[in-house]
């Protein structure tokens, strides 16, 4: 059979191990697919280093327009990056009838409404396994191996770089920025890392993972996201102390009157399985209403992990090609005309357990004053650890763990306890999720 033709827009880190991967396995990759699978054309604006990793036989360009619009080209994979040129070739390589593969979560998180729109008029794919926790197979198992269940929620460390960030830091002391620009050297970085370590890049992913869960439209610009930036090391310690690891985890889950949409550095139990997962390992826990909790971990970052899901989107796609396009998988898992017009909820309205880190002056009734203010709020306490003062210092820092409370009133009580007399400064918070149900 005739084999299928590749056109790559961009070969750096995940294009250079997609290039790499499709010759090493060439073989064992066609005996799957039932055809073989070729990289034809390349664009990168640096041609040389493209030519010296795309490898003799291989078409190169500086100009990305080639490839989408060549006759020849059967299946374009985006690995520029971004919003900008990345978004104009995949609408215009969709325009072109060629089927797409992307690791661009930022782009479908921000875009996918209308890019899957579109490819569902053309009848073509946009597959985009490798956005999503890199080689873990994720998005193959929320759409068609969970697609029995409802799903209930979905927690995930989902950024390689702020993961393995946390990790240095708390085994190694490491400073913080030494680390990025490991992980920046590694190629695990986006190409603004601020991505990574503020909470955008797991937020993108969420959003994807979630539109998928629930069937709902991919909605980043109501994610809420923190980043890691601003964790001390105080509080990794302290939390250790108290048996939790601190996680950036994203947090998608099924209420009521909505969907939670929510990234953050969450404490987790360090007995829980998810908590040891360390470096640039990703790892995502789903809960469905009858396969319970399952759990998928692998790299979530890195050259040849990620190109792993992008060349087993080539396979998908050139299995389904001859297809009819009404009967393939839906791109996020729903029938498109089967979408839920679910909300998604303010944070002030999210449910979750608390850390809270005062210093209190250290004297009698202090904490009175603030266990009644948390009491009249309805937030129960679940632990409470006091660090003596250092001599001369008259403050002594108490760290609280509170039971399951509504944001908002957490909120409120910590604005009545930093306007106490006694309460020096402000109340650091930190989300906490025990994940067991
Ligand atoms: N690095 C990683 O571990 C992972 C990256 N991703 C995603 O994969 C995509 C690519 O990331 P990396 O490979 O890390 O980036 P990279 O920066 O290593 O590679 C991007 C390549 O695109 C080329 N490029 C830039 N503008 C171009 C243009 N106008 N025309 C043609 N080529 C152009 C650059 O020269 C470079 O070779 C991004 O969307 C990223 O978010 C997803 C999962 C993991
Ligand atoms: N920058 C990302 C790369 C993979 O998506 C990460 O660190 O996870
Ligand atoms: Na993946």
């Amino acid at each position: 059979m005739k084999p299928i033709n590749v056109g790559l827009l961009g070969i750096g880190t995940v294009g250079g191990g997609t290039a790499t991967v499709l010759k090493r396995n060439a073989e064992e990759i066609s005996r799957r697919a039932g055809r073989a699978i070729q990289l034809r054309m390349v664009a990168d604006l640096n041609t040389d280093r493209a030519r010296e990793v795309a490898g003799e036989g291989v078409e190169v360009t500086n100009d990305a327009n080639q490839v989408v619009c060549h006759p020849d080209i059967d299946i374009v994979v985006e690995l520029i990056g971004g919003t900008g040129i990345a978004k104009d070739m995949v609408l215009k390589a969709i325009e072109h009838g060629k089927h797409v593969v992307t690791a661009n979560k930022k782009l479908l998180a921000e875009y996918g409404n209308e890019i899957f729109a579109r490819a569902q008029e053309k009848g073509v794919t946009v597959a985009f396994e490798a956005a999503v926790a890199g080689g873990i197979p994720i998005i193959k198992a929320l759409r068609e191996g969970l697609t029995a269940n409802r799903i209930e929620w979905i927690a995930g460390i989902i950024n390689g770089t702020s993961n393995f960030i946390l990790t240095e830091m708390r085994e190694k002391g490491s400073d913080f920025a030494d680390v990025l620009q490991e992980a920046q050297r590694l190629g695990y970085a986006e190409a603004d890392p601020t991505f990574d370590i503020e909470g955008h890049d797991a937020a993108h992913k969420l959003t994807l993972m979630s539109a998928i869960a629930f069937g709902i439209p991919v909605q980043f610009s109501k994610a809420y996201l923190e980043g890691i930036s601003k964790l001390t090391s105080q509080d990794i310690s302290y939390a250790e102390q108290l048996g939790y690891r601190i996680k950036l985890l994203g947090v998608t889950k099924r209420k009521a009157n909505g969907i939670e949409l929510r990234v953050h550095p969450t404490l987790i139990p360090e007995k829980r399985l998810i908590a040891n997962v360390n470096g640039v390992m990703n790892a995502v826990l789903a809960k469905g209403d009858a396969v319970g909790q399952t759990m998928y971990y692998g790299a979530g970052a890195g050259a040849e992990p990620t190109a792993s899901a992008v060349v087993a989107d080539l396979v998908d796609v050139t299995r389904l090609a001859t297809a009819d396009p009404e009967h393939r998988v839906p791109h996020l898992a729903f029938q498109p005309n089967q979408m839920a017009d679910l909300p998604i909820l303010p944070i002030e309205e999210i449910e979750t357990c608390y850390y809270l880190r005062l210093d209190a002056a250290d004297r009698p009734g202090v904490l009175a004053d603030v266990t009644r203010i948390l009491a009249d709020a309805g937030i129960s306490i679940d632990a409470m650890m006091q660090k003596e003062p250092e001599a001369g210092v008259d403050r002594a820092t108490v760290i609280i763990l509170t039971h399951l409370a509504v944001e908002k009133q957490v909120n409120a009580a910590m604005a009545r306890i930093e306007a106490l007399p006694t309460i020096h400064g402000t109340v650091t918070r930190i989300r906490v999720e025990t994940l067991d149900n």
